[in-house]
């Protein structure tokens, strides 16, 4: 029975007996009139508790629920399309404000292209032009590449499907990982606009260019192809993307302006031309004309994998030996460290065990040996670190400085993967400590390089250093705080390095610190890629990568000090030579030509008094 009908009823004096039932007979009408009068009250108090747990507000009644069966339930129960679940969740992707959205989608095209070039072995040349969108809070994104271009039949899925792409399943150093960037800019797109995708590609100088328009049905997470024609496309071999969406542009530090010039200053072998919605332009030449070492595809290390890939990992190899599917499937397994692999297991598994034959609890034997075998660490030529000398050149060529050092740490392992740390320092600004050691001895001024560089990369002597975060040569403009990165730089003591550092917190100091990861696999927190996670391992190497720029840097704050001194001292003696100069004149009867000499001497004596 319904729990408000039976209040309703009660209220109303019929079914259980209510204090009506208990009044003496004869009672007077006005004591009548106020049970009446208490009666209403009563049900309209009720009625409007009713009303008032139907809104949600305190203190009322809790509405009665309707109770789900099975089976009820099971009429809800249904598949979740993987677009649907991320058009509800697209902040999960970047696309949780509208400034974010623009700078993440611009970020996902870009890296597809720098990916796709350096795949197919060509220096890349990538144009990106953000113009006003039809509506006001509109802005369409082009980006365009001279990469291999997109074959016609795989368009489709790679603009209209999310989890479909080329590097999910490889262990390599790639910007993408996941198969969702594109996809979701262009789902994000149409949401906002309604628009699909367009896309245009020449996969090869001979072949023909074509146009795409398409969405992506989400429902289905399949492509909506609307256009598709060869069209005459005056660029050479490549692809171009076009998405309209809703967005903000902003210049700042979380910026599209941003997130460009970093990934000039960590892709030293781009060119990359700016068109921003005012129709300003910007280019960064590249400073390199070779690509980044070539490096190899791996195959995961045992010491990484967990039970559960090792089932599934046996269940699908075509090996027909255990030994044979060690050797085969990992990486740094030979035949001598397979063998002591199977003999720590037991369970009477042997090399020649039948791998989809093998039951959970020998898996599990197996799993255990694998972690107590010595194996060696995985091999490093799957990771392509900028190198030291080209960090240096990309801070010194987009950032204005005193002093810079870096250092590239060699590779280290987590879970498994092989990665590297990079670390960059830009420190003072130029009008800042700005002094220096001529060849003479003398110290002077330095005068500003007049180089168009970005002035708000380098902090103010007083507030926190400003962070560069990569991750495969891609910067990482959100969630500083949540990064491995930041916990390593925080971890590190800068006191020792001349620097003021509050508890718990980034230094204070005019600099710029740059901190990249390579790796195979980089371990995001989220699938909008914008902070590591914090692996002690990488933290480690970043706090050591830290540490050895952090003793250049100590140096030259040492000396700069010193400097300061030094400098102080001679301007002070200086302004009393030309009177001592007088002084001599008149007790030792000198000409003026003498007196000038004496002087001279005098000064060069006070400037070559010291070496640094
Ligand atoms: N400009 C391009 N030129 C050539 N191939 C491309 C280009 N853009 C995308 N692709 C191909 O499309 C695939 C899917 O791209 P998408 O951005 O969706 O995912 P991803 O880059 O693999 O991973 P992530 O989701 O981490 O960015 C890529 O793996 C690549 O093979």
């Amino acid at each position: 029975m319904n729990a408000d009908a039976t209040n309703t009823d009660t209220a109303a004096g019929g079914g259980s007996p209510t204090l009506f039932d208990l009044e003496p007979a004869g009672a007077s009408a006005e004591v009548t009139d106020q049970r009446t009068q208490a009666v209403a009250k009563k049900a309209s108090t009720k009625k409007t508790a009713k009303k008032a747990s139907a809104k949600g507000e305190k203190g009322a009644e809790p509405a009665p629920r309707k109770r789900a069966s099975a089976e009820s339930m099971a009429a809800n129960q249904r598949e979740i399309s993987v677009s649907e679940f991320f058009t509800k969740n697209r902040h999960l992707l970047g696309f949780d404000s509208p400034l974010k959205a623009l700078l993440t989608a611009v970020k996902e095209a870009v890296d597809n292209s720098l990916d796709a070039c350096e795949e197919g072995g060509i220096l890349p040349e990538i144009t990106v032009e953000i113009s006003p969108g039809e509506q006001e809070g509109r802005f369409r994104i082009a980006v365009e590449d001279n990469g291999p271009g997109i074959v016609r039949d795989q368009v489709g899925k790679i603009f209209g499907k999310l989890l479909y792409g080329s590097k999910f399943h490889k262990l390599s150093q790639t910007r993408g990982q996941q198969g969702i960037g594109i996809a979701a800019a262009g789902m994000y797109g149409q949401l906002t606009t309604g628009k699909p995708v367009r896309i245009l590609s020449r996969p090869g100088k001979r072949a023909k260019a074509r146009e795409f328009l398409l969405s992506i049905d989400t429902a289905r997470n399949k492509p909506e192809i609307h256009h598709d024609e060869e069209i005459e496309w005056d660029h050479g071999q490549g692809t171009r993307v076009e998405i309209e969406m809703e967005g903000r542009y902003q210049k700042g530090q979380r910026s599209v302006d941003m997130y460009l010039k970093q990934t000039a200053i960590a892709n030293p072998h781009l060119t990359l031309h700016f068109v921003d919605p005012g129709g300003e332009k910007v280019s960064y030449e590249r400073n390199a004309n070779e690509l980044p070492p070539e490096t190899l595809e791996i195959k995961p290390h045992p010491h990484g994998v967990e039970l559960g890939m090792l089932i599934s990992m046996l269940k699908a190899t075509e090996c027909k030996s255990l030994s044979g599917f060690l050797q085969e499937e990992f990486s740094r397994v030979g035949a001598t460290v397979a063998k002591k692999i199977v003999d720590a297991a037991g369970k009477g598994l042997t090399l020649k065990s039948y791998p989809t034959r093998i039951a959970r609890e020998e898996a599990n034997e197996l799993h255990r040996a694998i972690s107590e075998t010595k194996i060696s660490n995985p091999s490093t030529d799957c990771i392509a670190p900028i190198g030291e000398e080209l960090v240096l050149a990309g801070l010194k060529k987009e950032i204005d400085a005193d002093f810079y050092a870096s250092s590239t740490r060699p590779p280290a392992v987590y879970r498994g993967n092989p990665f590297q740390i990079e670390v960059g320092i830009a420190y003072g600004k130029p009008e800042g400590i700005g002094l220096e050691l001529t060849e003479g001895g003398r110290i002077r001024k330095k005068v500003k390089s007049g180089k168009d560089v970005v002035e708000d990369l380098v902090a103010d002597a007083d507030e926190p250093v400003r962070v560069l975060r990569f991750a495969n040569r891609v910067p990482l403009l959100y969630q500083q705080s949540a990064c491995a990165v930041t916990k390593g730089i925080i971890q590190t003591n800068w006191k020792s390095y001349g620097l003021t550092q509050p508890r718990g917190a980034l230094p204070i100091g005019p600099m710029v610190l740059l901190v990249h990861i390579a790796s195979v696999w980089v371990p995001f927190t989220s699938e909008s890629k914008e902070a590591l996670a914090a692996y002690p391992e990488i933290i480690k190497e970043v706090k050591l990568g830290l540490q050895e720029c952090g003793r250049k840097l100590g140096a030259y704050i040492r000396k700069g000090k010193r400097l300061k001194r030094e400098f102080e001292k001679r301007s002070y003696i200086e302004k009393y030579i030309p009177h001592i100069g007088l002084a001599l004149q008149e007790i030792l009867d000198l000409t003026d030509a003498e007196r000038d000499a004496t002087v001279e001497e005098l000064e060069d004596v006070l400037h070559k008094s010291r070496k640094f």
